[in-house]
């Protein structure tokens, strides 16, 4: 094994999967961590956590599971994978967990480049952006579990750290790997142990990638994944992994309450598809809304994709947090729900899966007693189908393709089975 990945949820780890698949990359992507070893012939492990929003201690102790298999089935090289947003609380759990791996991997030093030029994350003077807006301006401000008020990445990342943060600025990094690796000489000197990567388009991720070869451990979004494959002298192979034929019904099951999450919700229910809102109030007070749910399905499951969401817009998340505190268990609450109705749906014979929302997704893949998942095409940047078994709704085949909350074009929830196809 070259790269040994750690996700901090599912989403990510199937967009960081894509990324090194198209680099390259024989990728295996497993659900936790697992019992065996990994393929003999796999070139990256990514191992999917769900440590985004749990207490640090908790998501420490996960990373270091997952990292200590990753080093003992040969892993050259560690990466620490989080989201391009930088999703996290004042206590982490970026920095806390990329701390913890340092001192496993016995590291002095090493980055943290979430930026994805792809989906428009990019990173200038430690400043991210999601698109033209300053993150704090942007739809993640809202964010129910990980709202993120301040773009300045490296006063963020330096309230979760013992070490001290700093800069790798835009000028070395655009110079190329040889000024990149300088600036990290001087950082190092200066007593720095973490550093923010400016990166505002792929060509700084390759400058960047081949400047952290060797380097034990790196952390970020995927967009680096784009990169690291150079180092082992590996080429991009962006030919789609073929899965299996698909089989079965499609739906939708979405948890997300991003802006691009909220932009499809309402894109497919103004196309007249059937579509079934979930209310949290109405499922905090006890009442069998997974039942009542899969009964609709029931019904329309033969008319093409049907699609079950708790999605809503700020200010009706805003009245959830006010009826339903605290926010991280309401979150499980609503988590809870929608897996239990992705499991029925496959049980009534669900083929085709989407899954919105990286903690939704976490919670469904659970659900499903999946715990490994192949890599097929991508749908959009970041959102590849994947192929599984779903060892817990009836041990059948599954294709699933799980979406960040702010990835995707406004019509992916029909476009993603029009990718599949039949
Ligand atoms: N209507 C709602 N009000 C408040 N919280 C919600 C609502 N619907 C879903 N949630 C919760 O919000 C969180 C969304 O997180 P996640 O699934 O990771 O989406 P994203 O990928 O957009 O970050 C989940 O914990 C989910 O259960
Ligand atoms: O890096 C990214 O943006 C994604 O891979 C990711 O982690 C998104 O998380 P969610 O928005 O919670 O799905």
């Amino acid at each position: 094994m070259r790269l040994g990945c750690i996700a901090d949820d599912f989403t990510g780890a199937t967009d960081l999967a894509n990324n090194l698949v198209r680099s390259g990359l024989r990728t295996v992507q497993t659900v936790g961590v697992p019992g065996g070893p990994p393929p003999a012939d796999a070139d990256a492990v990514v191992v999917a956590l769900k440590s985004r929003t749990v207490p640090a201690r908790e998501a420490v102790e996960q990373s270091l599971s997952a990292a200590t298999w990753l080093r003992r089935n040969g892993a050259e090289q560690l990466y620490f994978k989080y989201c391009s947003t930088f999703d996290s609380t004042d206590e982490g759990n970026i920095g806390p967990v990329t701390e913890a791996l340092m001192d496993l991997a016995g590291c002095d030093f090493t980055v943290a480049a979430p930026a994805f030029p792809d989906n428009q994350r990019t990173v200038y003077q430690g400043h991210l952006f999601v698109g033209d807006r300053l993150l704090h301006e942007s739809g993640m401000r809202h964010h129910p579990l990980t709202p993120m008020t301040d773009s300045d990445l490296v006063r963020v990342l330096q309230a979760q750290c013992r070490r001290t943060v700093g800069l790798i600025g835009h000028s070395s990094v655009a110079a190329g790997p040889a000024a990149i690796g300088e600036r990290i000489g001087r950082l190092r000197s200066e007593g720095v142990g973490l550093a923010v990567l400016d990166t505002v388009c792929n060509e700084d991720l390759v400058h960047a990638g081949a400047a952290l070869r060797g380097l034990p451990l790196v952390t970020g979004g995927s967009g680096l994944g784009i990169t690291l494959a150079r180092n082992w002298g590996v080429e991009p192979d962006t030919a789609a992994a073929r899965l299996p034929a698909p089989r079965g019904a499609a739906a939708v099951v979405a948890g997300s309450c991003s802006e691009a999450t909220n932009r499809q919700v309402e894109h497919f229910t103004a196309a007249g598809l059937p579509a079934l809102g979930l209310d949290p109030v109405e499922i905090a007070s006890g009442a069998d809304v997974p039942g009542a749910a899969l009964e609709w399905a029931g019904r329309h499951l033969g008319e093409g994709p049907v699609l079950i969401y708790s999605t809503a817009r700020p200010e009706a998340v805003r009245e959830t947090r006010r009826r339903l505190p605290p926010a991280a268990e309401a979150g499980e609450m609503i988590e809870d729900v929608l897996s239990r109705i992705a499991r029925g749906l496959v049980g009534h014979g669900v083929g085709r899966l989407v899954v919105a929302g990286g903690e939704t997704s976490g919670a469904c893949v659970r659900a499903l007693g999946v715990s490994r998942l192949r890599t097929g095409a991508q749908i959009d940047p970041g959102v590849p189908w994947c192929h599984a078994v779903a060892e817990d709704a009836g041990g059948v085949p599954v294709h699933i393709a799980l979406k960040s909350g702010n990835f995707g074009t406004d019509d992916f929830f029909t476009k993603a089975f029009d990718v599949l196809g039949r």
